[in-house]
């Protein structure tokens, strides 16, 4: 297989704003036609470094290459790039297909080119029979699609999109998530997007980067974000997880209530220290049998259907907080358990993560 080639290469990128360092020291490639998500609570810096990618910020250190040449100080004009607003900006007194053309007859093009290529992105993004009404004739997620159309036509190298499902509501975010991957794919234009929804970005992006306080954490595909999460804090970001705080024992975490919980200690932790074993809810199971690893008792104390699954709040010895466990509704009908039930949770050494506390 061709090694994926790289678009955009940020390379030791930081932005003060006076004191504070919106942006510190982040170096991340993005590759062609891939779909990249920078993820991270409110404040992390994701949406000063999409601010730089577009041109509408200019960084203190460091270099932007996009197709090897550095772009950190081109003004956004002059950059293949595009950045769609959360609000969409669509002119609301012209008709879906003006606004799409707009941009197209600012760059003096042929009128006939304009023509082609309005038709192609209308039927791209299923907005053709809609193309001579207003913006407040259509629906949320109409706008959307004719703000990504308006964005798509100009043919950029990068596409960068800032929130772009935050106004809709969360059936049509469902909806839209699979068909911007859908669109993404078709136009084969490299989508860079901003989100502080964890599970967006487990859905939509090929590779996901996690920042927090303008230092990148992580980046690398979803499943491997999910499944090996770098640190406790992004363990904890993305998805749901149970953590049991302890000490560092030989071959997995000692809880203060002497409970050992068995996993792989990574090199970086010397024994003794302070430490979380973790466990994904999905990755346990209710009545493990006895060749278990790792094994508990505890209470029910909630309990809530949630479509397929069935989740489980359940109390132990191992941590303040009850534990969460998702279980099939399949296994549930076979072994029911009801509120005050006492139960044991059992789940495998290889789920068990361990980090730093
Ligand atoms: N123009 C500015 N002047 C001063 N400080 C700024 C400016 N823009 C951003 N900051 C600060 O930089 C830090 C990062 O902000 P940024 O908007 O990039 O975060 P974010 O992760 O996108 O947050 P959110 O999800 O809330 O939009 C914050 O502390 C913010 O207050």
């Amino acid at each position: 297989m061709n090694e994926p080639r790289t678009l955009l290469a940020i390379d030791k990128v930081s932005k003060n704003f006076g004191r504070v360092t919106a942006v510190d020291g982040i170096s991340l490639d993005i590759r062609e036609n891939e779909f990249f998500a920078l993820l991270g609570p409110s404040g992390c810096g994701k949406t000063t470094l999409l601010r730089m990618l577009a041109g509408f910020e200019t960084p203190n250190h460091g270099r932007i290459l996009l197709d090897g040449r550095d772009i950190a100080r081109t003004p956004p004009n002059k950059r293949p790039v595009n950045l769609m607003f959360q609000s969409y900006a669509l002119f609301p007194h012209m008709s879906v297909r003006a606004n799409v053309s707009y941009g197209l007859e600012m760059e003096r093009l042929p009128a006939k080119e304009i023509r082609f290529r309005v038709d192609a992105i209308l039927a791209t993004t299923e907005l053709v029979a809609f193309a001579d009404r207003k913006p407040e004739q259509l629906s949320g997620g109409q706008k959307q699609r004719v703000a990504l159309a308006r964005a798509l036509v100009k043919r950029p190298r990068l596409l960068l999109l800032d929130e772009p499902l935050g106004a809709l509501d969360k059936k049509l975010r469902g909806a839209m998530q699979l068909e911007l991957k859908r669109l993404q794919h078709e136009v084969g234009i490299t989508f860079v997007i901003v989100t502080h929804d964890q599970e967006e970005s487990l859905v939509m992006a090929d590779r996901m980067a996690v920042f927090r306080d303008g230092k990148l954490l992580q980046c690398d595909t979803p499943h491997a974000v999910y499944e090996y999460p770098a640190d406790r804090f992004v363990a904890d970001f993305i998805g749901v997880m149970n953590f049991v705080p302890g000490k560092v024992a030989s071959d997995g975490v000692l809880a203060a209530d002497g409970t050992r919980i068995v996993g792989t200690v990574p090199a970086t932790l010397s024994p003794g220290a302070a430490a979380v074993a973790s466990v994904r809810p999905e990755r346990i199971r209710l009545f493990p049998s006895p060749e278990t690893a790792n094994r508990v008792a505890g209470t029910v104390e909630a309990l809530a259907y949630q479509g397929l699954d069935l989740q489980l709040h359940v109390r132990t010895a191992l941590s303040p907080k009850p534990f969460l466990v998702r279980v099939t509704a399949d296994a549930a009908d076979r072994r029911p358990v009801s509120s005050g039930d006492a139960v044991e949770l059992g789940w495998d050494a290889a789920d068990v993560r361990i980090f730093a506390d």
